[in-house]
């Protein structure tokens, strides 16, 4: 049985940064009862961003250092690009009571170690649908972070979806697959409505259809069946299916969407070494 996910009581949790990413599990664990808004703190640069999170309930500070003070656990949820500089800035107000997890794709706990000057980190890869608490998410821990951190971190991925914990040589390719992923099946929603627009459907109806579609396609695996299985199981032989998977052969569908992955893990790699 899955062991439900916990928060202590009043513990304060902080988001460097109030972008989507932020939000999405911000609302996640709202919605899911886990922390309330009242627990929950953040600054941004960006006053649409502030105005966003306040309308939602979430204490907004003026400046990431207030973030830090006034936090338990503090989320790392800026661009990859900058969290050297959020980090070194932030050293004079981070220490052992505060437990630092980092989301940013490419970031390793090994340089997060070094800038930040301890090892209570945890890294975690979630992906967007947090938001609705379908979040795939995957962590690993840094030398110092212990197993309640390990727990802390497990309640509250869990309230936002499933969370798995891996080794850190893997988190290159969990962000080509789960954290990049979601935007891969949009794009493949989008195309699916658009074939059914130009197969002469409505636009409404074509994107309704599409998106039921994939949701239902995705919950037929709860079955436990596989997925090449419940492929047969649609595809008449001589009908209608087989037809339309005949053309994503043709177009290398499976190729493509195996290349999306690597791409976006060597992004990651990459993202790693700068
Ligand atoms: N989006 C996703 O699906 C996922 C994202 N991630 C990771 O999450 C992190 C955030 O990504 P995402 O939410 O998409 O990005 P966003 O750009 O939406 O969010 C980052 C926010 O940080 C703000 N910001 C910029 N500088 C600072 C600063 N010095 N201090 C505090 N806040 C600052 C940005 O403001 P401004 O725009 O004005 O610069 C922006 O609002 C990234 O590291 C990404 O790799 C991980 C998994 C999935
Ligand atoms: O595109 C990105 O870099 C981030 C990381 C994973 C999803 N979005």
């Amino acid at each position: 049985m899955a062991v439900e996910a916990t928060w202590p009581e009043g513990l304060k949790l902080g988001f460097i940064g109030a972008g989507r990413m932020a939000e999405s599990i911000s609302k996640g664990v709202i919605n899911s009862g886990l922390i309330s808004p009242s627990n929950i703190r953040t600054a941004d640069p960006s006053s649409d961003r502030r105005d966003a999170f306040t309308s939602f309930g979430v204490t907004v500070l003026e400046s990431n250092s207030q973030v830090v003070d006034s936090s338990d656990v503090v989320v790392l949820a800026v661009k990859p690009q900058i969290v050297k500089r959020v980090v070194m800035d932030l050293k004079p107000h981070l220490s052992k009571d505060k437990l630092l997890v980092s989301i940013a794709a490419g970031i390793r706990l090994k340089d997060l170690q070094d800038w930040a000057g301890y090892g209570r980190l945890i890294r975690v890869m979630p992906n967007t649908p947090a938001l609705i608490g379908e979040g795939a998410s995957v962590m690993c821990l840094g030398e110092m972070a212990t197993k309640e951190d390990q727990e802390l971190v497990a309640s509250l991925f869990k309230a936002v979806g499933k969370i798995w914990t891996a080794d850190e040589k893997y988190f290159d390719a969990i962000t080509g697959l789960s954290g990049s992923g979601p935007a891969y099946v949009y794009v493949a929603i989008e195309a699916l409505a658009d074939g059914g627009v130009a197969a002469g459907l409505p636009r409404d109806l074509a994107l309704g259809l599409a998106s039921q579609t994939v949701l239902g396609a995705a919950g037929m695996l709860n079955t436990g069946r596989h997925p090449g299985q419940l492929k047969d199981d649609v595809t008449s032989p001589g009908g209608t299916t087989i037809a339309g998977i005949r053309e994503l052969e043709r177009g290398a569908f499976r190729g493509t969407l195996m290349n999306a992955v690597v791409a976006a893990t060597e992004r990651s790699r990459e993202l790693s070494e700068s």
